[in-house]
């Protein structure tokens, strides 16, 4: 038996009006989905743990079976096992997007955050930046890192972990009651305006109508990551295909096997079929018994608050992904069982994570159910299918029975 989870970052959201009271989820036109489910157990999961942040860190350990009570340390930290930082027991991780915050005369802290992404600025762009505040900002103290897009790092030598607020969760607000309580964090963001503002690449970036990336912004903090290994947690060989550092940090805490995708860029235009097919060759010819694919674009389209791109984003899920997978393993003659399921809600309305329960489907390829639902929030709901404590899909995953 094989196991593939396809995890559709952000995927579950809340009824819009602009879609007849449907949810992103139940408009898509999801045809895959559509089949699985009618042979499937579809139900709700909840991932968020009681009192802890909405959020990809918690949720994607929990679906990867690591209690966050137990296991969550910080965001950061995990980022930083895949950029390849080792932390020191006193060192601080703290995540460094680099943001667009507003243009104009105005003091930083009565500047709005615009965008949390700088329009998904490229890796290669964001290093140029990176490189003008390391040149300005960098000391024995404060560190800085590229990771992937506007996703970066700043090791904090024997810094504090203190509370800092997402960007992505006040987008539209202007930052002054957001920013941190640490002065020289604060003086830090708020230097890095004037680095990066007028930064003849943000100029260029400008005439091309993109965003200008003219801001660092702090939040994430943590201390060393503690992950057991997957392989000895469940006793299954597991992969990882993922563009974001976040998961791929996670995976190199469980000693899980990093799959890199030519073309995955955690955007709404990655490679759906290149992860498809690794996920696939990982099972059939890497000796992996388990491959879990992480697919980023429902949550940087719900972040957007786009409702035809997290539309598309599901689109491709269902028939760039999740389509190729059942035909390769079905060509393939193994049996396997597929877990399809959000991280979290990023609903549209808010741009940001909930902790709301969210739709798993499960199927497993040597029994139909033959079930009668779709594969949606509200029929996950009225199926009265729930795993409470979201750690344990990955175990009924590998136990399933009828
Ligand atoms: O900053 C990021 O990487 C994401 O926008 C945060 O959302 P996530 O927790 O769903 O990854
Ligand atoms: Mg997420």
């Amino acid at each position: 038996m094989k196991y593939i989870v396809v995890l559709g970052d952000g995927m579950a959201d809340e009824p819009l009006e602009e879609l007849g009271m449907k949810t992103p989820l139940e408009y898509a036109k999801t045809p895959m989905m559509d089949v699985l489910a009618l042979k499937s157990e579809v139900g709700l999961a909840q991932t968020i743990p009681e009192g802890m942040k909405p959020g990809s860190d918690t949720a994607n350990l929990a679906v990867l079976g690591y209690y966050p009570k137990k296991y969550y340390t910080g965001r950061s930290p995990l980022e930083a096992l895949s950029i390849g930082v080792d932390m020191e027991p006193t060192d601080i991780a703290l995540r460094c997007n680099i943001v667009t915050v507003s243009e104009d005369d105005l003091p930083y802290e009565e500047k709005t955050i615009i965008d949390h992404s700088s329009s998904e600025i490229s890796t290669e762009d964001a290093a140029v930046l990176l490189e003008a505040i390391r040149n300005e900002l960098e000391t024995d103290v404060y560190k800085y890192y590229v990771g992937t897009s506007y996703r970066h790092l700043t090791i904090w030598d024997k810094g504090e972990v203190v509370e800092l607020t997402p960007p992505h969760d006040i987008l539209g607000k202007v930052i002054g009651e957001y920013l941190p309580e640490d002065t020289k964090l604060r003086e830090m963001m708020k230097k890095s305006y004037d680095i990066l503002n007028n930064h003849p690449l943000n100029v260029e970036r400008a005439k091309k109508g993109l965003n200008k990336a003219n801001s660092i912004w702090f939040w994430g903090a943590g201390t060393r990551p503690r992950l057991d290994s997957f392989e000895e947690k469940t006793g299954k060989k597991g992969a990882m295909i993922s563009a974001v550092d976040l998961l791929k940090g996670i995976a190199v805490g469980a000693s899980m096997m990093n799959i890199e995708v030519e073309g995955a860029d955690g955007t709404l235009h990655t490679n759906y079929e290149g992860k498809a097919h690794a996920a696939v060759k990982a099972l059939k010819e890497d000796g992996c018994d388990f491959v879990y694919i992480h697919v980023e674009a429902p949550d940087e389209m719900g972040h957007q608050g786009s409702i035809p791109n997290k539309i598309t984003a599901i689109e491709s899920l269902d028939q760039r992904v999740i389509k190729v997978v059942k035909a390769e393993m079905d060509a393939w003659g193994e049996p396997y069982r597929m877990l399809v399921m959000p991280d979290h809600p990023t609903p549209i309305w808010c741009r940001t994570h909930t902790s709301d329960p969210v739709p798993y489907l499960l199927y497993d390829s040597t029994i139909d159910m033959k079930a009668s639902w779709s594969y949606n929030e509200r029929e996950a709901k009225d199926s009265g299918n729930y795993v409470a404590e979201g750690y344990k899909m990955v175990n009924k995953l590998m136990t399933y029975e009828k």
